[in-house]
Order: structure tokens, then C-alpha cells, then sequence
């Protein structure tokens, strides 16, 4: 695991403000206050154990940027920070490989910073898909994606990169330029809207702008972004940036509203989505059931509301473990809900049955103490389309299994109860 950075920087309060953005990043900060003093550290240590460098340009051995070479030259992504802002010197560094030159005028940049560095090992799960006939543009774009760590397509043509779309589910932005061989760049995109929403996959259009129409072109046609040719790097790697950012934000409101806080199991507005679309064609055979804790305040009294709450945790994890391929949800309090279609009754219980044992077995560490819980769960196979219907049979199943005495199943078809 690429876990270190390495920070060369002589200014001990912007060492240190550094070093805590690596930490706040979950990495190591290996300091250092000269390059001297980084060809030893990095001589001691495992070279992949880097996932990248922050290197000020001017330092009182190497005054400038010997210290960028050194750690380009021994293939660790290198960030740089500067105080010089002169156009001579952006040009100079920029020409060495680096991931990024960040100058440093204001509090602002350490932000721009700390999502770098997060950013550097996030996207060595992201696809990008670079479309352009133009070489020269592509190898440069490809170029600076790869010192970011994407995971980078080079495509020639539209019908290309709808084959790399196709295969490769982890691409997050299509970067394409306007004029293609096959079709022109807003009709590309606006073919892939009709198979991805701006929220799945985010879209740059770029262009050799002279008339200046082609931004607002593209916007219309569906892209989320437009960049002018000639490409800047800064511009074009802040841009990458923020379009990945909005669909990894979008892609965590979704997960947090559907998602139940406690255990990370699908809540109830997720379940009754995911069961309506299933019933789109209903299954040959199916099962709803609703798993209930017993005496489940009984522990919240007993051992207080923190154990309950590792007891709920505990039996989500456990029903994600055996209830892999069906749809699991927390439904609310202590009651969970699991549909399973294409199941036999007979497999459905057998199933449920299996999974109700082993949670009495069970053993729950609460502090000293262990303590172990059990379930009772009511079981609907009902044909029907319509869940609340399904919902209401399981529950009248399950009140049976209360009033029966609990730490039972109860199911309305016979041949399951035999
Ligand atoms: N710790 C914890 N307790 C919760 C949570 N949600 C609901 N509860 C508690 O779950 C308990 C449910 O109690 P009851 O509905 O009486 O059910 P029970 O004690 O399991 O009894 P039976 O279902 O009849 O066996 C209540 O005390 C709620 O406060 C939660 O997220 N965490």
C-alpha cells in the first residue's frame, strides 16, 4: 500500500501544515527540511511505498528545483509549491512531469492541496476516456490524466469509446474533442445521454473555439463541461477535478439516502425501489420476510442503548453474509426485511431457517459481558405483484411467531410450514 508522502520543505511552519494535510488524508508524512535530508530518508525506505511527494521549488541546497528532479527522477508523482509566481518558472516546472504547481498565495491553496493528494489514490479506480483524432492533443491530455493516477482510454473515434463505455463500468468522464471521424462531438454526446445521466458519467467537450460557440454547443447537446484548445494544464486538470468531485458527491447523497446509518444495509425507500423494479417481471417463485428482533428492548434496558445498537450492527452483518444475492434491507428499530426471489418456499425457509440458528449462536461482546440474541420471522410466498400486499402477509406471519412464544419462522404457504 502506497502510504507515504514525502514532504521537502525548509519552512518549518509550512512543513507542518503539510504534514498535517497528509494526515488528515489518512497517509504518512515523511519530512524532510533539505534534499540532503531526502536522499537519506528516501535511501532507508521502500520506494513504492510512495504515493507521491510534496516538494517546495526552492530550498537552501538545491535553489532551483534540483529537489523536483530527484523525486520525479525516482518515479513518485511530485506536487510542487512555490512562492515564485513568476510565467518563467510555472513553464520550467510544468515542463519536469509534475503532478501539479501549486503557488503559494493564499490559505485556499493547502484545500486544493489535501484534495490532491486524497485524489492521487482515489483515482487509481477511475476511468477516463480521451477522444480525439488530433494525436498531439490526446498523448497530451492522456499524459497529464496518467500523472493523476487515472486509469486513462485513448480513443480515436466515438464508436471506439463507446466500446471502452461498454466493457469498463469504472469510467467517470468522457474528455471529448469536437471534431471525430465518425461523428462530431455533440452528437457523441448527446448519444451517450441517452445511456448515461449527467450524474453517472460526467462529459468535457473541447474545441478549437474560434467562433466561441461551441461551449454553449456542447452544454446543450448534454456535456457538463467545455474547455478551449489550446489546453492549459491547470485549467484542464482543475476542471477534471471538479467534474469527478460532482459525481462522486451526487454518488454519496444517493448512497446516504438509500443506505440505513447503523448497520450499512439498504433502508426501506431502497428496498421497496428495488423489489418494484425485480416485480417488473415477477418471479416464477418468491419470498418476503421480515426478520424481527425478540426482547430487543430488553437489551436496550439492560445493557444500554450502545449494545442494542452493536446488536443490530451484528445482525446486519450477519444477514449481509447470508443473504448475499437477495434484497436486504433495515427496515426501521429491530426489524429487518429480506425478499428473495426465485427461491422455492422450501429453499426460502430452509434459508431463513439457517440464518435465525446461527444468529442464536451467535456470541455479542458487550464490554465484559456476551450476550446472545434471537429473532422471529415471518415469511410471506404469496404470487403477487403488489409488495404491500406481500408486506401485510409476512406480517400477520410474524405476529404468529411472537404469540407462538418467538425464536421461530411462520410462512403462509403450508408446504413450507410442514
Ligand atoms: N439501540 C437501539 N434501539 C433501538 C433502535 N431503534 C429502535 N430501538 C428500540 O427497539 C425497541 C423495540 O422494542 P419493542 O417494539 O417493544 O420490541 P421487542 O422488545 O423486541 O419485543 P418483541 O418484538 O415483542 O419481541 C425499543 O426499545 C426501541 O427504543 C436503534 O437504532 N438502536
Amino acid at each position: 500500500m502506497q502510504q507515504n508522502v514525502l514532504v521537502i520543505e525548509n519552512n518549518e511552519a509550512n512543513l507542518d501544515i503539510v504534514s498535517k494535510l497528509v494526515h488528515k488524508a489518512g497517509l504518512t508524512p515523511v519530512r524532510a527540511s533539505s534534499l540532503t535530508a531526502a536522499r537519506v530518508l528516501f535511501a532507508q525506505m521502500v520506494p513504492e511505498s510512495f504515493l507521491c511527494a510534496v516538494v517546495a521549488y526552492a530550498l537552501p541546497d538545491a535553489t532551483h528545483g534540483e529537489a523536483i528532479d530527484f523525486t520525479v527522477n525516482a518515479y513518485i508523482p511530485t506536487i510542487v509549491t512555490t512562492e515564485n509566481l513568476e510565467t518563467a518558472t510555472r513553464d520550467k516546472v510544468l515542463a519536469k512531469n509534475v503532478v501539479d504547481y501549486i503557488p503559494k498565495e493564499n490559505a485556499q491553496i493547502y484545500d486544493y492541496l489535501n484534495r490532491l493528494i486524497v485524489r492521487l489514490e482515489r483515482n487509481k479506480t477511475i476511468g477516463v476516456v480521451v477522444v480525439s483524432n488530433n494525436r498531439r492533443y490526446r498523448r497530451h491530455m492522456s499524459s497529464l490524466l496518467n500523472r493523476h493516477n487515472f486509469v486513462v482510454y485513448d480513443c480515436l473515434s466515438a464508436h471506439a469509446a463507446m466500446a471502452v463505455l461498454a466493457q469498463h463500468i469504472h469510467v467517470r468522464l468522457v474528455i471529448t474533442d469536437n471534431a471525430l471521424p465518425d461523428m462530431s462531438g455533440t452528437q457523441f454526446v448527446s448519444h451517450l445521454r441517452k445511456a448515461f445521466t449527467k450524474e453517472q458519467l460526467a462529459i468535457m467537450g473541447i474545441a478549437d473555439d474560434q467562433g466561441m460557440l461551441m461551449s454553449a454547443h456542447f452544454i446543450k447537446s448534454g456535456a457538463n463541461d467545455f474547455l478551449r484548445l489550446p489546453i492549459y494544464h491547470e485549467e484542464f486538470l482543475c476542471k477534471v477535478m471538479q467534474n469527478i468531485e460532482y459525481i462522486e458527491n451526487v454518488d454519496a447523497i444517493r448512497r446516504a439516502a438509500n443506505t440505513d446509518y447503523l448497520t450499512g444495509l439498504p433502508n426501506r425507500r431502497h428496498f421497496f425501489y428495488t423489489v418494484t423494479v425485480a416485480h417488473q417481471q415477477l418471479p416464477e417463485t418468491q419470498a418476503l420476510a421480515i426478520v424481527d428482533l425478540d426482547h430487543f428492548k430488553q437489551i436496550n434496558d439492560t445493557y444500554g442503548h450502545e449494545a442494542g445498537d452493536m446488536v443490530l450492527k451484528t445482525v446486519g452483518n450477519l444477514l449481509e453474509k447470508s443473504f448475499e444475492h437477495d434484497v436486504l434491507s433495515r427496515f426501521g428499530g429491530e426489524e429487518f426485511c429480506v425478499y428473495l426471489p426465485n427461491h422455492t418456499h422450501q429453499q426460502a425457509k430452509q434459508k431463513l431457517e439457517t440464518f435465525r440458528l446461527a444468529l442464536a449462536v451467535t456470541p455479542i461482546a458487550i464490554g465484559e459481558a456476551i450476550i446472545y440474541a434471537s429473532c422471529s420471522i415471518g415469511v410471506s410466498v404469496i404470487a403477487t405483484q403488489n409488495i404491500e400486499v406481500l408486506l401485510r402477509a409476512a406480517d400477520q406471519q410474524l405476529y404468529l411467531a411472537k404469540t407462538r412464544g418467538r425464536n421461530q419462522l411462520c410462512c403462509d404457504a403450508t408446504a413450507v410450514l410442514a
